[in-house]
């Protein structure tokens, strides 16, 4: 088991890098505690890959440091790290059987046979492999294989970390789910470090007790599912978390935080800490499920059109438009379906802002939330 930790990483494929756009993983400094279930979730091209393989040591960082357990790891060879990968698609000898493909990672570093034996046996049994064992690997489906691959991994007892890159890309949707929680079940048992690499919040949420969004090359939030719905730190993971994603507008900042003609209600402790703020992009943020729909008239909500109804089965998503811009609420299935002219209100504690995209957390001091801000630019 290892702590993984990235200081000061950056990395760019570019030999003449001068734009932040031109480093796939931007300056980061990040920590994976030791024997936590992660998740390193964000759309193609935003560099889980790269970072990844920058872990396992196939790829050398362009600048900054990887360490495990405190110990800087740059210099040492992937075979050296201790590190298991498991890919997109299954790593495993078609000629060789079950048995021979889970006992090579052992047989390659000297394991006794009888030792072999009886881990592979035992890593067999946890994967649901052992009347597999015998046949070659060449026949087994892909989601067997793709055990056999995990398998590789596992079997090794000096593995001190599993990465895992999009690893149910290739299975049946129906299997996907039972190798999730086999997965989840295994770093139970095994208590490793695991990340897992996905852009399926789905599958995160599911593994992971804290997840990494990732954007542009920089981890824009670590934290569990439930920060990520609710506290998003960027407007990245409020758009990319949640079905539909958040629902944003930006602002004017004069006495009030100003949408059009409309007033968003915010705290007199927020107004003063964005006006302390040099002028920049004021976003609001508000998540469907909190949009409070009122039933009848309320002089206190916001007056809106309807624009269209989708059902969803359980429930319902309201399409509105407020000052010209379409937002959605999401409605329950015992809702009563609007139409026309209708309110709605933001409820205070859900209504988020941000400068710039980042969060503006007002349970942080406003010194450290300046520097964040301007450290993002
Ligand atoms: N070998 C390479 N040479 C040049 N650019 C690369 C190379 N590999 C990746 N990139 C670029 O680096 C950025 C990050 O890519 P990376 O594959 O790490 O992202 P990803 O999030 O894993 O995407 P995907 O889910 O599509 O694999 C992208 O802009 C990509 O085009």
């Amino acid at each position: 088991m290892a702590a993984i930790t990235l200081n000061a990483l950056a990395h760019t494929y570019s030999d003449n890098p001068t734009r932040p756009e031109d480093y796939a993983i931007r300056e980061m400094t990040h920590e994976w505690e030791q024997g936590g279930a992660f998740a390193l979730l964000g759309p193609s091209g935003c560099g889980k890959s790269t970072l990844l393989n920058i872990i396992s040591g196939l790829l050398e960082p362009s600048d900054g440091e990887v360490l495990f357990d405190g110990k800087r790891v740059n210099e040492l060879k992937p075979e050296e790290r201790n590190i298991a990968q498991v890919f997109q698609f299954p790593v495993v000898y078609d000629t060789m059987t079950v048995f021979d493909n889970l006992a090579f990672p052992l047989r390659n570093i000297g394991v006794p046979e009888h030792k072999i034996k009886s881990k592979v046996f035992e890593v067999a049994d946890i994967l649901e492999l052992s009347d597999q064992l015998k046949r070659k690997a060449k026949g087994l489906s892909a989601d067997q294989k793709q055990k056999v691959s995990m398998g590789r991994g596992l079997v090794r007892d000096d593995v001190s970390a599993i990465l895992f890159d999009e690893p149910l890309t290739v299975i049946d949707p129906q299997l996907k789910w039972k190798l999730r929680r086999k997965l989840k079940q295994i770093h139970e048992q095994f208590n490793i470090t695991m990340v897992y690499v996905t852009h399926d919040q789905l599958e995160a949420s599911t593994f992971a007790d804290k997840i990494a969004v990732m954007y542009q090359g920089q981890i824009v939030q670590f934290g569990t599912p439930r920060e990520l719905f609710e506290e998003p730190a960027h407007t990245f993971v409020g758009y990319f978390i949640g079905s539909p994603g958040m629902n944003f507008f930006e602002v004017e900042l004069n006495d009030t935080l100003r949408f059009g003609e409309h007033e968003i209600a915010t705290s007199d402790a927020m107004l003063s800490r964005l006006k302390n703020l040099p002028a920049k992009k004021i976003t609001v943020g508000i998540r469907p499920e909190f949009v409070h729909v009122w039933e009848g008239k309320n002089d206190d909500a916001f007056k809106v059109d309807v624009d269209f109804i989708e059902d969803l089965g359980t429930y319902k998503i309201l399409s509105f438009l407020f000052n010209g811009q379409t937002m959605k609420a999401r409605l329950s299935e015992d809702q009563a379906i609007p139409s026309g002219q209708i309110y709605v209100s933001f409820p205070e504690q859900w209504t988020k802002v941000y400068v710039d995209d980042y969060l503006v957390n007002m349970t942080e001091p406003a010194v450290n939330q300046t520097e964040e801000i301007h450290h993002a630019n």
